[in-house]
């Protein structure tokens, strides 16, 4: 179980803020769609706007464009009640990340980025407040922020001020290929900031990625012992529909089943089950619980059309898990 400090803030959410533009005409490819509904995105706001939804005090570092859309996203995090106080807007001319999202068929989704001078890669170190990270429980990484400079140094200045404050960080991989130059590269500093993390929360794939040099890979029990062997306490291993396991540094492992979906799509699983994980474990309850409610929740937002406004109540998760048996 991980302790956390008792701080005035649950959360801090650290890295992109972006728009996401969801097919209204579903089961459709993307070259005949031609309406798309807007939503606040990005993975750490996503989980952010999640944690908040199930009564947590949240909190983001990050940084937004000057314009509509930069605008835009902080007003939505605001009427969400999320602590805008250290998003900052860039001076620049940078643009807000888009992702357009293709849904073919339940199990066919996919996402097209653009991502082009993105204002949330431009956050800098000077940017981030020591006091800030200070003030919360937990900060909550997206390894996307590493994907370049200013924004990856931004994150090992807040890896420092955590860990000399004993905020837990929990580091979700969140690996997006396109923002990146190589897979070498995402390894290198995957491994860099996994080292300072206390939870590392990633789907098999994603491990995989971070483990390019290491010749652990594709082995979950070896991956439990690599990143334990460092500050972790807790590793989290996703495996979509096939449930996910969880390995503590006492050799304790849990495993978690799905809760079965109507599915719509299946982006925002990740986003929903990491919020209502790190919801969890902020009750103090164990791995194996902390599990089933992200599964829970991730089981209700793959059944909707968004990521950010999906994120459901803890009565939805609750009334979910008290109807439905996890498989
Ligand atoms: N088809 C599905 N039905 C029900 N739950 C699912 C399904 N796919 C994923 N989940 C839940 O969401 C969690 C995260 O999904 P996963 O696909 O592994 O992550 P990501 O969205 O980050 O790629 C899984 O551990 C599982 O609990
Ligand atoms: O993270 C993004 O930039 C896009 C998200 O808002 C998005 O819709 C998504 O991909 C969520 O995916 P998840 O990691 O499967 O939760």
């Amino acid at each position: 179980m991980i302790q956390f400090e008792t701080r005035e803030r649950d959360v801090i959410g650290l890295g992109r803020l972006c728009i996401d533009l969801n097919a209204n005409e579903i089961h459709r490819p993307m070259e005949e769609t031609r309406t798309f509904t807007k939503y606040v995105g990005g993975s750490p706001a996503n989980i952010a706007i999640g944690a908040q939804r199930l009564g947590l005090s949240a909190g983001f570092i990050g940084k937004v464009s000057d314009d509509q859309m930069g605008r835009y996203i902080v007003n939505y995090l605001e009427e969400q009640g999320i602590d805008t106080s250290n998003v900052v807007t860039d001076k620049t001319g940078a643009v807000t990340g888009l992702a357009f999202t293709e849904i073919l068929s339940p199990e066919d989704c996919s996402i097209l980025m653009y991502r082009d001078n993105v204002a949330d890669l431009l956050l800098a170190p000077s940017e981030v407040s020591e006091a800030y990270v200070a003030s919360a429980k937990c900060l909550l990484l997206s390894g996307t922020a590493l994907a370049s400079s200013p924004s990856r140094e931004a994150v090992f200045v807040a890896l420092t001020y955590a860990n000399k404050h004993n905020t837990k960080v929990v580091f979700d991989l969140d690996y997006r290929p396109y923002t990146w130059k190589s897979m070498e590269e995402t390894a290198v500093y995957y491994r860099l900031a996994a080292e300072k993390c206390d939870v590392i929360v990633g789907t098999r794939e994603e491990f995989d990625v971070m483990e390019t040099f290491s010749e652990v890979k594709g082995d979950d029990q070896q991956t439990a012992r690599e990143w334990l062997s460092h500050q972790a306490e807790l590793v989290v291993i996703k495996h979509g529909q096939d449930g996910s396991k969880a390995y503590e540094k006492d050799g304790t492992t849990y495993r978690s089943g799905v809760y079965p979906s109507n599915v719509l799509k299946t982006f925002g699983a990740g986003d929903a089950y990491a919020s209502a994980f790190i919801y969890g474990l902020l009750q103090g309850w164990n791995a194996e619980q902390a599990m089933s409610f992200g599964s829970a929740s991730a089981s209700i937002v793959i059944s909707r059309h968004s990521c950010s406004e999906a994120m459901p109540t803890v009565a939805d998760i609750e009334e979910l898990m008290q109807t439905t048996t996890a498989k």
